[in-house]
């Protein structure tokens, strides 16, 4: 059985009073609620993450990850945060190649390749994002963007460290839009995602693969995608950032 993620990414957002008081209600909205095979995830800007860590413990079933980590493990990179920094706060999970960071900072599957090593190197999880834009959609390109984002980003890993990963499907189109993917649309990259991973690895690590699906996922519209078979939970930006609207996003698979 996979595990079920409600992952939260409060992007650049929260100062860190706002970020503590916003985790801490989350805490208790959540705590009984993510159960079994579930997990609550909050990818916080990194000043918060080390307190969110301490807040977080004894709660076993909810987890703190950043939204990024540098791709060397060390040395001159001024203004940049480690791999290794963030595992030593404790946290669990780190987003890799959000679609802000490649659109925004020049991310390349390339470069998020040796990001996802060195994140794994250093135990942290990958969420892993991929997804196209409307202009690849639109020119029908959108299956091989896709499987270009897998193959060069993280199909160079070995079994055992593809599956530490977590993928995240998150069409360019529907995030912070308001316009989500229909069930069936985000349904047929998801199921493709997973041939895929079956093709590269074989199908029992593509059916213990977690596939969350981010772009404006709400406590309206959630129930619906988490119901299709190959989506295994969300990735959340701006609900996240409400801590009903988040609880009630987890409380979708109860
Ligand atoms: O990482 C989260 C996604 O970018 C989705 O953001 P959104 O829920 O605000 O559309």
């Amino acid at each position: 059985m996979r595990k079920k993620i409600v992952a939260g990414n409060w992007k650049m957002n929260l100062d860190y009073n706002e970020g503590l008081a916003l985790f801490s209600e989350i805490i208790n909205m959540v705590k009984d609620e993510a159960t079994g095979t579930q997990e609550a995830v909050i990818c916080s800007p990194f000043i918060h993450i080390h307190s969110l860590v301490q807040l977080s413990k004894g709660y076993s079933k909810i987890a703190v990850g950043a939204q990024n980590a540098h791709q060397e493990e060390k040395g001159a990179y001024t203004g940049e945060i480690s791999a290794k920094m963030i595992k030593s706060t404790g946290a669990a999970y780190v987003i890799l190649g959000h679609s802000e960071r490649r659109q925004y900072f020049g991310e390349t599957n390339a470069l998020l390749a040796k990001k996802t090593d060195t994140a794994l190197k250093n135990d942290l999880r990958p969420i892993f994002c991929i997804g196209e834009t409307l202009q690849e959609r639109e020119a029908n390109t959108h299956f091989d963007v896709i499987k270009t984002q897998l193959v060069e980003g993280i199909f160079h890993l070995d079994a055992d460290a593809f599956a530490k990963l977590v993928i995240a499907y998150e069409p360019v189109w529907a995030i912070g839009t308001g316009v989500t993917a229909t069930s069936a649309q985000a349904q047929e990259i998801h199921e493709f995602i997973r041939k895929e991973i079956a093709a590269k690895y074989g199908q029992e690590v593509a059916d213990a693969t977690t596939i969350l699906y981010g772009g404006s996922c709400n406590p309206t519209n959630a129930a619906e995608l988490f119901a299709q078979p190959d989506i295994d939970g969300g990735l959340i930006g701006g609900a996240s950032l409400k801590s009903r609207d988040f609880t009630d996003i987890v409380k979708t698979f109860n």
